[in-house]
């Protein structure tokens, strides 16, 4: 099993969201988040005055996959999250050794 964590724009949340239902992901996690990735954030025009923005706001994806899916999620998620703009995002993919179904004890791919 895989944990694949993608840090993506905020509006593009929906996109991702719709571009994965037809793999049958069976549940997920999302939290909004902030960041920086290598522009070190960027400086906004707010009222006149000039802000610097250490860490832009981004909303985060976590979902626990079987293996035989991981490269489709990845793919589907580079597509529905992609402007080619700066910030889109990243994705990472990590082992993932256990898990469990509180309800009913279940554990592995059977919990996913
Ligand atoms: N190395 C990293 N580790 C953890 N989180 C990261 C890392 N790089 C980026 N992120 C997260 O992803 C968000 C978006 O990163 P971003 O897309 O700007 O990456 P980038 O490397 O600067 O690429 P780009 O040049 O396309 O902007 C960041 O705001 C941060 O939350
Ligand atoms: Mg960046």
């Amino acid at each position: 099993m895989k944990l694949v964590t993608a840090i993506i724009k905020p509006f593009k949340l929906d996109d991702v969201r719709e571009s994965l239902t037809p793999l049958g992901i069976q549940g997920l996690t999302v939290s909004e988040v902030k960041g920086f990735g290598r522009q070190k954030g960027q400086t906004e025009i707010y009222r006149g005055a000039e802000y610097h923005v250490s860490f832009l706001p981004k909303v985060k994806i976590e979902i626990a996959v079987s293996d035989d899916i991981v490269d489709q999620v990845v793919d589907v998620i580079l597509q529905s999250a992609h402007t080619g703009k700066i910030g889109d995002g990243k994705i990472f993919v990590s082992s993932l050794d256990s898990v469990i179904r509180i309800r009913t004890r279940e554990m592995g791919e059977d919990a996913l």
